[in-house]
């Protein structure tokens, strides 16, 4: 088989590595460091292949980079390319749905008990030395089971949330997707505990309401003052998906001003999170470093099927997971 040229722009493990260089020439060069950055731009123009993530692969970056065949991502999450692009031009584009799903609803599910039971609050008062006598009422928590779970997404992952919260917690669960899901054939054990329901609905009867959205043009801001408004008082907010799915001026207002009890979460629309930013130490925000994947075991099977994905398109063949760049 021909070997091509595969530019590695994210670190990858040493075994899926191998793999690539048994197969192909590879340059390892991360354009976000100034030392590599060189290394990459000399690289590009070569490139029948790009593995990586968290970079964007935009219009300008693809108009340097005219043999391109395939961009394999190292996640789920498609927002930093650019599809109509990758779809003109016939590149495929490859992600690595399905291995992270557990992961990311165990991340969401921390975040919900965190906020709710307020984990990170009180461990910091232990740590503070201000645990001299027995807490009071004004540092209760609110129970979660038994609680009602409004969803935004029911897709891969927000079904593998919805499993935690109705099988283990006894929450029935609200959700607003594009289109109902047929449990029936996609999710039997959801069937009667899963309900697809309007938006207004949802938000008028969700005890937590849990973003899992794709970050698309549809989505884009699509969580602002009138959802936040819509919720029911002490509701509490979890943002699993895209931070810019979220207004985030305005999640703030309901925190302040409005009747949202806590926030949880794992994205913001900048990354890594500003050091002004006032969601990074709001007393009733819970603030992740975009975690919802990052086990050892999860990081290390995205990158395998990353690969895979790779080498597949590169011999011509299907790849496992291919993303289709005309459904977004
Ligand atoms: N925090 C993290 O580390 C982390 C990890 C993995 C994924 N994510 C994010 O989560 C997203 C979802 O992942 P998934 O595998 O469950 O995706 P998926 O494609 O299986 O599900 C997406 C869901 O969102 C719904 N949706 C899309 N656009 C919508 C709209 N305009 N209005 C209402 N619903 C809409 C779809 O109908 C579907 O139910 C990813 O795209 C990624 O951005 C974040
Ligand atoms: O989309 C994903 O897979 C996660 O957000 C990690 O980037």
């Amino acid at each position: 088989m021909t070997r091509k040229n595969v530019l590695v722009f994210r670190e990858l493990p040493d075994d899926q590595l191998a793999r690539l260089q048994a197969a192909h020439e590879v340059t390892v060069a991360n354009p976000r460091l100034d030392a590599q950055r060189a290394a990459f731009d000399a690289a590009l123009p070569l490139a029948h292949g790009l593995i990586g993530s968290s970079f964007p692969v935009d219009d300008a970056l693809l108009a340097r980079a005219p043999r391109l065949e395939v961009v394999s991502s190292v996640s789920v999450g498609v927002d930093n390319y650019a599809l109509a692009s990758l779809q003109a031009r016939g590149i495929l584009l490859c992600h690595t749905p399905g291995v992270l799903d557990e992961t990311v609803a165990d991340t969401v599910f921390a975040l919900l008990m965190a906020t709710s039971r307020r984990v990170v609050e009180l461990s910091n008062l232990v740590r503070d030395g201000a645990w001299t006598k027995n807490i009071g009422e004004d540092l209760f928590g609110f129970d979660v089971h038994g609680k009602t779970l409004g969803l935004l997404g029911f897709g891969r992952i927000g079904q593998a949330i919805a499993r935690r919260a109705a099988l283990g917690f006894g929450m029935p669960v609200l959700y607003h997707a594009r289109r109902p899901v047929d449990l029936a054939s996609q999710a039997p054990e959801l069937q009667g505990r899963a309900v697809h329901t309007p938006l207004a609905e949802l938000l008028a009867r969700a005890d937590f309401v849990v973003a899992m959205l794709p970050l698309s043009d549809s989505t884009r801001g699509m969580i602002d003052a009138s959802v936040f408004a819509a919720m029911r008082p002490g509701a509490v907010f979890i943002n699993g998906g895209r931070g810019a799915t979220v207004q985030e001026d305005a999640l703030l207002a309901a925190l302040d001003h409005g009747t949202l009890r806590a926030a949880g979460l794992d994205v913001f629309a900048t990354e890594p999170l500003p050091a002004a930013s006032p969601l990074r130490t709001h007393p009733r925000v819970t603030p992740l470093p975009h975690i919802g994947s990052a086990t050892h075991e999860t990081r290390h099977a995205m990158a395998e099927l990353a690969t895979t994905n790779l080498l597949q398109a590169l011999a011509g063949e299907r790849p496992a997971a291919v993303f289709d760049t005309a459904s977004a």
